[in-house]
């Protein structure tokens, strides 16, 4: 299986702690990459969800951040206030760290807010006013009029100091600037070259924002526009790599700033919210000269609007899969040393480790490939793990809700609780502790087997669409009467298909009756799919050209008038959306079977597409389908021979190839009774 031979991955020599030699199958779309980072081009990265598209940006900036590069100046970019314009602010790129310019602020601070020295002033001088104007007054009037005149003034004073704050004036605004809103603040400070990333969902994180400011975002009460400003991320990645997923998510408008700023190599910043106060602020436009990375599933790339994707140099597609060979095998187990040592896994037996190959064949549809979904994997040798260290639910939600703490708070509180409760808290912690002791020295030897990661494949908890296909199948299966017999049946055959995405296989029984009608036709009941339709109208057809030309080793008892037949095709007890065409076969047969009245053995199942000249062509999840019929206690099997090379495991169950249809008539219709039978 593997090149070097060992009993448990802890023999293995420890994996490179660098993510670009982590990474496995990828090597093309990686060279492309470190190519394109090198050349300042940009890059858009396509391919199925856990291929390693981050993995690959993250390993490229891992590497840029390690080496350091001639051509690359460390930058600030700090914002000014503009103060003939407040709302229009000034953001400066400078090259190296900023320093405060005292100089710049100085002259400034002389427009000192009035704050509490006019109230001093008005004092002064409403003072002064009091004591010329009631120097004659007697002694009777004169403390009545020093208090009234110091009411006056102090209301005097609050108004006046009132109006400059909120800067109801005109002319109290260019006073009330304190030097501390005149200071440029530092936005961003980079020292290396950058590597920025944002999903295309979170426009404030990608174009910059700037930020409300509820006391109308003026000074002195206010935040300046110059501090509320937020760089996006296109503004921190200049002079490095921006990388972008979710590419599906990106709205359109964002993606014209981002055309704009690909093109211009600059962009402003203006509030996003149009409720805020932010949204009358623009700063002028910022530098932004980054190399684009983006990444997304295959189908995203529609969502890209076509100007964008122009300006995107190199667009590769991540494999899905590679090559069974040994060199590949040894890197399937590169990955699985990796996963286990960077999420601090317990070890995995050789025999585990072959069946992770097993999986990874399976999951990749065919023997001589192995999946690079290697999310998935990953997912699965984690749970495997959890299974491994035998840990019940019990435990799991104790540990998560931090229940150990409590209980012990309870102890102290064992006053309140009656003796039994307390004596109840006593044996829990007195089991746990037990438990934890094993747990110690059974961790010492705990390894992934075989049977943990068995149990998450037959579980299905690493993938929804396997549980829900699981649930469908428990729930119907009990219903269903799909017992191989050797009862020949006419019309009556076998079909395999495969339910769900992630699916597992299952066998569904094809029925074909036939009517005499004026109005010939074929009804296909049970099933919705297009594909499915289609292929039934080529069975349908294929059927009675196969009759009509006599082409078949078979004869009928009659002539048949195929002019009046209607064929009512069921895919009985179908219940799960199933498309495709990989029944054609299967009911290009039962329909023979319906005209012709011959009985099909019941002792097989079979899965085949079919073109029009009858040739048996290739079908996906064939090892699923294998599966299926072996549980239904199938002996045979009946498959495309181009689908050969995917079959994983035949324990149990004869496979037979097939490459045309009428090669297959004699193995599946019951010969016994000579006057079918034509040669
Ligand atoms: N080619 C690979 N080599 C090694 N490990 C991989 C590879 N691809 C995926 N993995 C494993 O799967 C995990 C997830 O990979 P990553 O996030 O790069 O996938 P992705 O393609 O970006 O997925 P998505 O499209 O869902 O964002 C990695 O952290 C790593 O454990």
């Amino acid at each position: 299986m593997f090149s070097i031979k060992f009993k448990t991955t802890e023999e293995l020599p420890e994996p490179s702690s660098r993510l670009i030699d982590q990474i496995i199958g990828q090597d093309e779309a990686l060279n492309i990459v470190l190519s394109a980072v090198k050349n300042k081009r940009h890059v858009i990265l396509l391919g199925d969800p856990g291929v390693g598209k981050s993995m690959i940006v993250k390993a490229v900036g891992e590497l840029i951040e390690k080496s350091p590069s001639d051509d690359f100046t460390p930058y600030t970019i700090i914002a000014k206030p503009n103060l003939k314009n407040p709302e229009k602010p000034i953001v400066e790129l400078i090259e190296g760290s900023y320093k405060e310019d005292i100089e710049d602020i100085k002259p400034k601070m002389i427009r000192q807010p009035p704050g509490l020295l006019t109230l001093m002033l008005i004092m002064v001088f409403f003072t002064l006013l009091t004591s010329y104007l009631v120097r004659g007054l007697s002694q009777t009037y004169l403390l009545a009029v020093v208090a009234t005149t110091a009411i006056v003034s102090f209301a005097l004073a609050f108004v006046v100091v009132f109006l400059a704050m909120f800067g109801a004036t005109r002319g109290a605004m260019s006073n009330t600037v304190s030097p501390l809103d005149l200071k440029p603040v530092v936005l961003y400070e980079c020292k290396k070259r950058p590597v920025v990333r944002a999903s295309a969902y979170n426009v404030t994180k990608l174009l910059g924002d700037v930020r409300h400011c509820p006391l109308g975002g003026k000074p002195p009460l206010g935040t300046p526009p110059h501090k509320r400003i937020i760089l996006g991320a296109i503004h921190e990645a200049h002079k490095g790599i921006l990388y972008v997923d979710e590419i599906k998510t990106m709205p359109p408008e964002v993606q014209d700033y981002l055309l704009t700023a690909l093109q211009d190599k600059c962009l402003s910043i203006s509030g996003r919210n149009p409720n805020s106060s932010g949204a009358t602020v623009e700063t002028n436009p910022i530098p932004c000269d980054f190399i684009l990375i983006m990444s997304g599933n295959m189908d995203d790339i529609n969502n890209l609007r076509a100007p964008l994707l122009d300006r995107i140099d190199y667009k590769i597609i991540l494999k899905n899969k590679m090559d069974n060979t040994q060199e590949n095998r040894d890197k399937l187990l590169q990955f699985i040393v990796q996963e286990i040592k960077n999420n601090n896994l317990n070890h995995m037996t050789y025999e585990a480790c072959c069946e992770i190959v097993r999986i990874a064949q399976l999951f990749a549809g065919s023997r001589d490939k192995l999946t690079l979904r290697l999310r998935k994997l990953s997912n699965i040798i984690k749970m495997a793990n959890d299974i491994a260290m035998g840990k019940s639910i019990q435990e799991i939600v104790e540990e998560l809700s931090g229940r150990e703490n409590t209980t012990k708070e309870e102890e102290k509180e064992g006053k309140l609780k009656s003796i039994i409760e307390v004596l109840k808290i006593g044996e829990r912690n007195k089991k746990r502790e037990e438990s934890k002791d094993k747990g110690v020295t059974a961790a010492k030897k705990v390894y992934i087997d075989v049977e943990h990661i068995r149990k998450v494949i037959e579980s299905g908890i690493y993938s929804m669409s396997k549980q829900v296909a699981i649930d469908y199948l428990r729930e119907f299966k009990r219903y269903k009467h799909i017992v191989p017999n050797d009862t020949p049946k006419i019309g009556v055959i076998y079909g395999l298909a495969v339910i769900g995405s992630d699916g597992m296989g299952d066998v569904t029984k094809i029925i074909t009756q036939i009517v005499d009608s004026k109005n010939p036709g074929t009804h296909l009941l049970n099933i919705s799919g297009d594909i499915a339709k289609h292929s039934i109208t080529l069975a349908s057809a294929l059927s009675k050209k196969y009759i009509s030309e006599g082409k078949l080793p078979l004869k009928p008892e009659k002539d048949i008038d195929l002019n009046r037949k209607e064929i009512y095709i069921q895919f009985s007890q179908s219940y799960s959306k199933i498309d495709g065409d990989s029944a054609t076969a299967a009911v290009c047969l039962s329909i023979i079977s319906a005209l012709l009245e011959i009985p099909l053995k019941q002792d097989f199942a079979i899965t085949g597409s079919l073109d029009l000249n009858g040739n048996i062509l290739a079908v996906g999840g064939i090892n699923e389908k294998i599966n299926a019929a072996r549980e239904y206690g199938f002996k045979r099997v009946i498959i495309p021979e181009s689908n050969m090379i995917d079959v994983i495991d035949d324990k149990g169950i004869e496979i037979i190839p097939a490459k045309r249809l009428d090669e297959i008539i004699p193995l599946v219709f019951e010969y016994d009774n000579k006057k079918y039978i034509k040669q």
